[in-house]
């Protein structure tokens, strides 16, 4: 696979650790513009720990981080978001005691967009998720874990990013729900030429929307591919789709 010569994003010989623990041991992975590129792998991989470390925390040991070939490895997690890099953590993280409004309205702070530009992105959240329109006032703790999930993703769209980082986010949803965040996942990268890189245990689901994916194990990339190519691999079978739960 040749990589192309300029990706949105390149992780170069990345290293990271809590204290002792080497949750990434020197990782590659590049996501070209337009993409949607796809990180799978056992619990404890280290797949959270790379999303993290490009806002980051934890810091990078060492390696590299070049986002539209500029290094910003170290730049201070605030000011991550003011590169149109935005992320949708592993648990949600929504604020419960918000209104859905609030927490949309929480995603565009900060970022210095107009109010045409705030309201036209507000619709375009309410077009991909249209429950979110009907629950607008209600609390998000109160919402369902699929609508939870819908407005995390909602709320990190509303900084109108180029680069989306999705942690997990079919994780615990009815198989129906799941289809609906991966449908929208679909439609923002065709229609929007969103860019996104998808944390997912759910392997077969991730890889029949990415374009591309990396398999990690214990810390380091083990193998990539095209997504229809990873789906084919006996060992990616074996380990993440026959038999397993996630298939
Ligand atoms: N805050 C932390 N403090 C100490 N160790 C941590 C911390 N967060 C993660 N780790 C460790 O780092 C390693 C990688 O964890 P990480 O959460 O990145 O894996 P993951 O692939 O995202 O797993 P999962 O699918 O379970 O979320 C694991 O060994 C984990 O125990």
């Amino acid at each position: 696979m040749t990589a192309a010569p300029n990706p949105l994003l390149a992780i170069r010989s990345l290293r990271a650790a809590y204290g002792k623990i080497e949750a990434l041991k020197g990782v590659d992975v590049e996501i070209n513009a337009g993409e949607i590129v796809a990180l799978i792998g056992a619990n404890g991989a280290g797949k959270s720990t790379l999303m993290m470390t490009i806002f980051g925390k934890p810091r990078a040991r060492s390696g590299q981080i070049l986002y539209e070939g500029r290094d910003i490895t170290g730049v201070p997690t605030h000011e991550i978001a003011h590169l149109r890099i935005a992320q949708s953590p592993e648990g949600r993280r929504i604020f419960p005691r918000m209104s859905v409004a609030e927490n949309l309205q929480m995603g565009a702070d900060a970022t210095g967009c107009t109010d045409a530009e705030r309201e036209a992105t507000l619709q375009r959240v309410f077009t991909l998720f249209p429950r979110l329109k009907e629950r607008y006032a209600q609390r998000g703790g109160t919402l369902s874990g699929g609508e939870q999930q819908m407005l995390a993703i909602g709320r990190a769209l509303m900084s109108r990013p180029r680069l989306l980082l999705l942690d997990e986010p079919s994780l615990g949803l009815a198989p129906l729900i799941a289809r609906q965040i991966f449908d929208a996942i679909r439609t923002l990268n065709r229609q929007d030429g969103l860019t996104v890189l998808i944390v997912e245990q759910n392997a077969n689901h991730a890889l029949k929307l990415a374009h591309r994916g990396y398999v990690m194990v214990n810390g380091l990339i083990t193998l990539a591919g095209t997504g229809a190519e990873l789906l084919q691999r006996p060992e990616i079978r074996a380990a993440y789709l026959e038999g397993g739960r996630h298939g």
